[in-house]
């Protein structure tokens, strides 16, 4: 059997059986600090798979380990059946790699650096096709360097694509975006997993990883310390919603833990954070509460919570230092 009908075979038995990418515990130390400290999981066919933890904390890694870019000190990684250590080659034609920051040619317009990059692999995407893809068909003469941060995400985007890649991998996609650009890369990100690409991506925006992951793995301290769905991830929490409010009278704790469904209550002077099971039974009864004594809510603020609560709660500090 040739290496391309090979490879094509290992990609039609990953997909059968479902697991496109598996890390088997992946290591990696550099001299005393561990970066990646025995990272393990399976990836199922056509899943957006993120990594979300804070700066440092080994996500770029773990994803250049799979990568083949970066050696492990020991584990590996398989994809679409095939072991990284072993089949390098045949791994990074079947994959495709938003990079950080691409240095390309000055020289080239769009059109010409995706017809270039195009011309490197023996199959792949047609370089107009994919600038329409990435809304910027109408830059296909524009130069890299004359394009905004948006447009440039989206032009590493249609680079890492040009191979028409299996599995596609990026790291920190909008990192530096404003809103609109972030926005618009999502849903570029949200059609390429309706065609069927599964995708593994690293962030730090707890929004970008709910928004985006089929599922998520939360990074700290090189080690993967939750994996779930992003609502699990929350169920585990025990609440479901928590409400602020504050309160013109004296109230006590007492009162409001008798409310329904609530689970804890935290005080701040006047201030109170309630957390509930269920959020409305509990809301309609502590305005009820204030009514029958004449109390006026001064604030109120209804929350449901994140990704950044379950980090919290997992290791005791933010996501994102403020
Ligand atoms: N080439 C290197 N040499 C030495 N230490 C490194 C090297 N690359 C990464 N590290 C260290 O390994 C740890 C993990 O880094 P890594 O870049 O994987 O984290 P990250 O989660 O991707 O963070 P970020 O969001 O900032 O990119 C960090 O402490 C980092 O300083």
């Amino acid at each position: 059997m040739s290496e391309m009908t090979q490879t094509a075979s290992s990609v039609l038995q990953a997909s059968a059986s479902g697991v496109m990418l598996e890390a088997r515990e992946l290591v990696k130390r550099y001299r005393q600090r561990t970066a990646v400290n025995g990272v393990s999981f399976q990836v199922p066919h056509g899943e957006i798979f993120g990594l979300l933890g804070p700066n440092g904390a080994g996500k770029t890694t773990t994803l250049e380990m799979i990568e083949g870019i970066r050696k492990p000190d020991s584990g590996t990684a398989i994809l679409a059946g095939l072991d990284i250590r072993h089949r390098k080659n045949a791994v990074q034609r079947l994959i495709g790699v938003q990079l950080q920051a691409t240095t390309l040619f000055p020289e080239l317009t769009l059109l010409e650096t995706l017809t270039f990059f195009r011309s490197l692999y023996p199959t792949g995407r047609d370089p107009r096709q994919l600038l329409s893809e990435v809304h910027l068909e109408e830059k296909a003469k524009a130069r890299p360097q004359d394009l905004s941060g948006g447009q440039r995400q989206r032009l590493a985007l249609a680079l890492a694509l040009v191979n028409d890649p299996q599995i596609l991998f990026l790291d920190e996609p909008t990192a530096s975006l404003d809103p609109q650009s972030r926005r618009m890369l999502w849903d570029i990100v949200l059609a390429l997993k309706e065609q069927g690409t599964t995708i593994m991506l690293t962030t730090h925006f707890m929004d970008e990883a709910q928004i985006l992951c089929d599922r998520i793995a939360i990074m700290d301290n090189g080690e993967i310390i939750a994996l779930d769905t992003a609502a699990h991830l929350i169920d585990r929490l025990g609440a479901q919603a928590t409400i602020d409010c504050k309160l013109n009278s004296h109230t006590v704790a007492a009162d409001l833990e008798t409310l329904p469904a609530v689970t804890k209550i935290r005080q701040s002077a006047e201030h109170f954070v309630i957390f509930t099971a269920e959020m409305q039974p509990t809301l309609e009864a502590l305005l009820q509460y204030a009514n029958q004594r004449g109390i006026t809510l001064t604030e109120l603020q209804v929350s449901t919570p994140t990704l950044e609560d379950v980090f919290l709660e997992l290791t005791g500090r933010q996501l994102r230092p403020e």
